[in-house]
């Protein structure tokens, strides 16, 4: 379903991925694990071309990924994404915020004017079921903790009706029992749906626990491919080079800025 090849990204000189080739399974859930700064968001924001690669080919289901307007088009629709920091509108209620999620099948008339057919009202309200907030959808959406705004963030995402969904550090903000449950919804929703997953995470733990393939990232390159059982100590050394023994297992906190902006590229908190 996603086939990738020779994959690099130059920032100025700095080359932050490296010939990434990598294939993933339609339905699989791959989790990509990497220090900070390996390239993982990188490698994301280049499968739905938030980012322009240098070099190398991207398809999806045999059609190639470019930027041109039709490619980018039928990216965003099959494409959608989960982010760090929820990306969710303040201000809107759970259940617009979810039906951002369809804007991108409504004609523009409509989504301009924020009205919503049924059909799509319906559709928001079965995926707030699938994450346990149908409860909540008239409630503002910063009235939700982190945990639910990240739910209701999964539930945007599958709205969306996407082929794919990509989910850039979605728990990194969360405690862990929080996390834990974010990514069981995650991994349910795309198992019944057979929705393929791509997953960064800094936590070896829960890659050990949701990932059904691990990819290894480090300085722009996969170090690693396999299943949870590979991650050995030397693998765990190879992805993240001076790992000692008392972090293993443990969460690497992350750093660096919130790169991806809103959904499918637009600014929400302008779009609201
Ligand atoms: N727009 C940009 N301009 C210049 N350098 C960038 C840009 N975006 C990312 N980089 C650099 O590319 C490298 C990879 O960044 P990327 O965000 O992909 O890593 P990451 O593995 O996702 O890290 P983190 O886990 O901290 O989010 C980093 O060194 C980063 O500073």
């Amino acid at each position: 379903m996603i086939r990738i090849r020779g994959l690099s990204k130059r920032y100025g000189d700095f080359d932050a991925l490296q010939g990434i080739d990598l294939d993933v399974a339609p339905g699989e859930f791959l989790v990509v694990l990497g220090p900070s700064g390996a390239g993982k968001s990188t490698l994301l924001r280049c499968i739905n071309r938030l980012c322009e690669p240098s070099q190398g080919e991207i398809h999806i289901d045999g059609r190639r990924v470019s930027s041109d307007a039709g490619s980018l088009r039928s990216v965003r629709r099959q494409v959608a994404m989960i982010f760090q920091h929820y990306n969710v509108v303040p201000r809107l209620s759970v259940r617009k915020n979810v039906l951002t999620g369809r804007l991108g099948t409504m004609p523009s008339l409509l989504s301009w004017l924020q009205i919503f057919p049924r059909k799509d009202v319906d559709i928001a309200q079965e995926c707030l079921r699938r994450v346990e907030l149908a409860e909540k959808a008239e409630l503002r959406t910063d009235t939700l903790s982190g945990g639910q705004k990240q739910r209701v963030g999964i539930a945007r995402a599958l709205a969306q009706q996407p082929k794919i969904i990509l989910a850039d550090e979605p728990v990194a903000s969360l405690d862990p029992k929080t996390s834990r449950t974010v990514l069981r919804y995650l991994k349910q929703a795309s198992q019944e749906l057979g929705i393929t997953v791509i997953c960064n995470l800094h936590q070896i733990d829960y890659a050990r626990e949701f990932g059904e393939r691990i990819v290894g990232v480090s300085g722009g390159r996969i170090v690693f491919e396999g299943g949870p059982q590979g991650l050995t100590d030397e693998v765990l050394h190879r992805i993240y080079p001076g790992l000692d023994e008392g972090h293993r297992g443990q969460v690497l906190p992350p750093c660096g800025p919130e790169s991806a902006p809103g959904v499918n590229g637009l600014m929400l908190e302008e779009a609201a």
